[in-house]
Order: structure tokens, then sequence, then C-alpha cells
């Protein structure tokens, strides 16, 4: 592989005698890997059911790589968001995030949602996430896959760090900044990242992770957590960015982010310029050593810093009037309304997480859990409700085999013929919801995504 030559030589000098195990890594097949979806389904009973051979990733639970002939992202299983397919060194973060159901957990640079959607399962549903992207696009990728993954109580932002931290002071439990970084860990898998990399960019890139940095420490609550995580290899990005974080915040220490076989320490030796104190604790994951692409993550505790103040909390309503027809799409649809704060956005309805602040003025992309559409005289039911649905949850259902043409027809976008209940049916793929379809005359009406349909391709 080509890699860039003022890389190999910063690399073989920080290295030395581990540098050509380090460079024959490159000529290695990368690692893939899938992390199930714990809110849908347990890790072992997919395991068991996807018909794809998965070996155990030693270090998170929930996930296992895949040979390079699979092709998970092509089975409705990934349609039903049963899986993510995420790189395997990426999984070690959330699992060292460790948030718990019920807690305040920020994802500053979340896009496209790997974390995101590692963190939401490991919160349960409960609690508030909430997970930003400031690119536009990439914004819209997040918030698809916090739709397909379930997440029932994530808020998904379109927003400048500064900018959520002038709103959200002392506010968060856990947060996460996954930093936009040189992508040196990624130049097996990504081509672009190797043709944009130079010294300049390794510096430009460490003055943006620690504005970033600073943005998330005023957003922290005293006691916090702050997990700083990076796909590359620079010291200046890593044990350097952190040193200059808390030459500027005293009030933050770094604490151990655990022991696992094959991670590496963080280097203080390495550091341009003073280093800060416990680098040893932060983890530096290299292809040389385990299965999986580069990564380095850090732990930070807040000592002090700001308590939050008293705020506004979101605008949200419960008058019978306005949800008259969503009640009436539960009293036939779900055996139980989901209730709690709603929202409008437009025709958008919404729940929002409960203790969401008030959103005025900020880019939201997904305020909370989508409900579904208020239109004239009617509710129409939103795909994010379906996939976030039990079979159990709902009074209708039609389940098919995930191998089944049916199943086939249904995510090509055909209409399908079957006998039951006039109205809204849940659409299972082997028990496991996949979309909406509504049900008059021996026809169900197909209500899968225009934009997610399958075409000739698959
Ligand atoms: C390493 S990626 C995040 C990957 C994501 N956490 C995941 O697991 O799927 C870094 C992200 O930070 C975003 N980003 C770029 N500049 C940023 C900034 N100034 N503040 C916050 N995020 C930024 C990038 O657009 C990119 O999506």
């Amino acid at each position: 592989m080509n890699l860039p030559k003022e890389f190999e030589s910063k690399m073989s000098k920080l290295l030395g005698e581990d540098y050509e195990a380090f460079a024959r890594s490159y000529e290695e097949e990368r690692a893939q890997g899938l992390r199930v979806n714990t809110l849908k389904v347990a890790a072992e009973r997919l395991r068991d059911n996807l018909a794809i051979e998965l070996s155990a990733i030693p270090w998170v639970r929930e996930g296992f790589y895949y040979g390079k002939e699979a092709r998970p992202g092509k089975h409705p299983y990934h349609e039903a968001g049963l899986y993510y397919i995420q790189e395997p060194s990426a999984m070690a973060v959330g699992e060292i995030v460790d948030p718990q159901p019920g807690e305040a957990v920020l994802d500053l640079c979340a896009a496209p949602g790997g974390k995101t959607t590692h963190l939401a399962a490991r919160m349960r549903g409960a609690g508030l996430l909430v997970a930003n992207e400031p690119h536009p696009a990439r914004a819209k990728i997040l918030s698809q896959n916090v739709e397909r993954i379930g997440i029932r109580n994530a808020v998904v932002m379109n927003e400048m760090p500064g900018r959520l931290a002038e709103r959200f002071p002392g506010f968060f439990d856990r947060i996460l900044v996954d930093a936009p970084c040189s992508g040196e860990g990624m130049f097996r898998k990504d081509p672009d990242a190797r043709s944009e990399w130079s010294p300049d960019h390794v510096t430009l890139c460490a003055d943006r992770q620690l504005d970033i940095l600073l943005s998330a420490a005023a957003m922290l609550k005293p006691g916090g957590r702050l997990v700083y995580s990076t796909c590359t290899f620079s010291p200046e990005e890593n044990e350097g960015a952190i040193s200059r974080f808390i030459r500027q915040r005293s009030e933050f220490e770094i604490a151990a982010a655990g022991a696992y076989a094959g991670f590496d320490r963080g280097r203080a030796d390495w550091v341009p310029g003073p280093a800060a104190d416990g680098l040893e604790e932060t983890l530096r994951l290299w292809p040389h050593r385990i299965h999986g692409e580069g990564h380095y993550i850090a732990v930070l505790r807040s000592n002090g810093g700001q308590e939050a103040p008293r705020r506004k909390y979101a605008k949200t309503f419960s008058d019978t009037k306005t949800l008259k027809d969503y009640l009436a799409f539960c009293g036939e649809t779900l055996r139980a309304a989901p209730t709690g704060d709603f929202t409008l956005f437009g025709e958008q309805l919404y729940l929002l997480p409960p203790g969401m602040p008030a959103m005025e003025q900020l880019k939201v992309v997904r305020p909370g859990w989508h409900l579904g559409t208020l239109k004239k005289n009617r509710f129409e039911p939103s795909h994010a409700l379906a996939l976030s649905l039990k079979e159990n949850e709902v009074n209708q259902s039609l389940n098919l085999a995930s191998d089944s043409s049916e199943l086939t027809a249904y995510l090509r976008g055909e209409a399908l013929q079957t006998e039951g209940t006039k109205g809204w049916h849940l659409v299972l793929a082997d028990g496991y919801s996949i979309g909406w379809g509504k049900l008059a005359d021996g026809i169900l009406k197909n209500h899968f995504p225009k934009g997610l349909r399958w075409m000739g391709h698959f």
C-alpha cells in the first residue's frame, strides 16, 4: 500500500523496532465487524439466526467479526436494524463510555452513528441521548441510522459544538468526543484519508480537537465522564491534544480507561511539549497488535466545573383534541399508546426524551421519537415507530420469513395479498419489525419508505 512518505518516516521514528510489524499490517486484510443491536435482539440469538459466520470480538460483548465474502449490509436483518456494521476497534469506544440507563449523554461528533447506536443500546431506551453532527448531509445519515436502530430516546442535532456549549452548560453526565482527525488509523480502509494526509493537516486537526474538547468540557456536569477518541496515531492529536486540554482545564484529570488484551498504553514520551499526568491510563489500539484498525481512547473526569443552571424545558403539549387521530390509531393498532411529552414539528408528531431542554434556535434534525404525521383527519405512523416496536406491542402484524419471496417483494415496495383485519399491520421479518403495511380488501398496501426500497441489485 502506498503510504505518505512523511507519515512513514514519522511512524518509523516513533515505533522503532515495532515499525516493521506495523508496516506489514498494511498488507493484511482489514477486519470487518458488526455490532448486534441489543435493543432488538440478544447477541447470541442473532449469532444463531444469521446465516453468516461470526466470531467474537474480544473487547465488546455484542461485537462480531465476519468474513470478507459476507454481505451483512444486504440482509433483511440489516433493514430491520438488528445490527450496525462497524469497524471492530471503533466498538471499544462505546464499551468505554459505558453510559447507564437514565443518564443524560451527548455524542458530540456523531455521524454516521456507529457510537450513537452503541450508546443507545447500552442506555436501554432510558434517559436522554443527544447525538450531534455539524455537517448537514452527515447529520441526515446519522438520523436515518437512529431510525433504523429503533432508538426512542435520542435527539439528533446539527450544530457546532460552541453553539451547544452556550445552551447546555454543566448538563450532561457523559460526553463522547469522537473527534474528526487525520484518520491515519483508517489508511487501510479509506484511500481519501491517505490522500488528504499532511503534517499541516495533523496540526489543523489537533487545534480543532482542542476547541471541540473545550466546548465539551463546558457541557459536562461536575464529576462527569468525558471520553475522547480518534482513529489516528499522531501524538499531536492524541496524548498532545489531551495534554493541551488539561493545561487549560485543570479541573479535569485522566481516569483509567480499563485494560484489554492487545491494547497498548498512551505514550507521555511522544507528546510535543509538556505531557499531562496519567497518559499511561489512555489506550492505543494498533493494527499490528489486534485484529482491528488504529484508535486512541482517553477517559477524562471532571472534578469541578459548573453546576447546571435552572433551565427551560422544551415546549410540549398533551391536548387530546390535537392528538385525537393519533390516539385513534393507537387504539386500533397498538396494545398501549406511547405517552409522555409530545411535540409537533409542522405536522410531524414526536415524543421528547424526558428532561429535554428547550431547543429553540438550534438546528434539530430529529427532536425525539418520531411517531408519525398528523394529516387532516388521520394519523400516518412513521417508519421510526415501526422500527422501534416489537411484535407483542401491536394488535395486527404480518410475519414473513427473512428468506421468503414475499419479504423481498415487500422490501421492493410491492403490495402483498393477505387476509386479516382492515388497518395498519406491522410487517416483520422472522418476528422483527421492518415496516408498515395498510390492509384493505385482502391487499396490504406497502408503506416501506421509498428511499429505502430494494432495487434490482439485491
Ligand atoms: C470520527 S467521525 C465520527 C464517527 C462517529 N462517531 C461514528 O462512530 O459513526 C468525526 C465526525 O466529526 C464531524 N466534525 C467535523 N468537524 C467537527 C466539529 N468542528 N465539531 C464536531 N464535529 C465535527 C465530522 O463531520 C465527522 O462526522
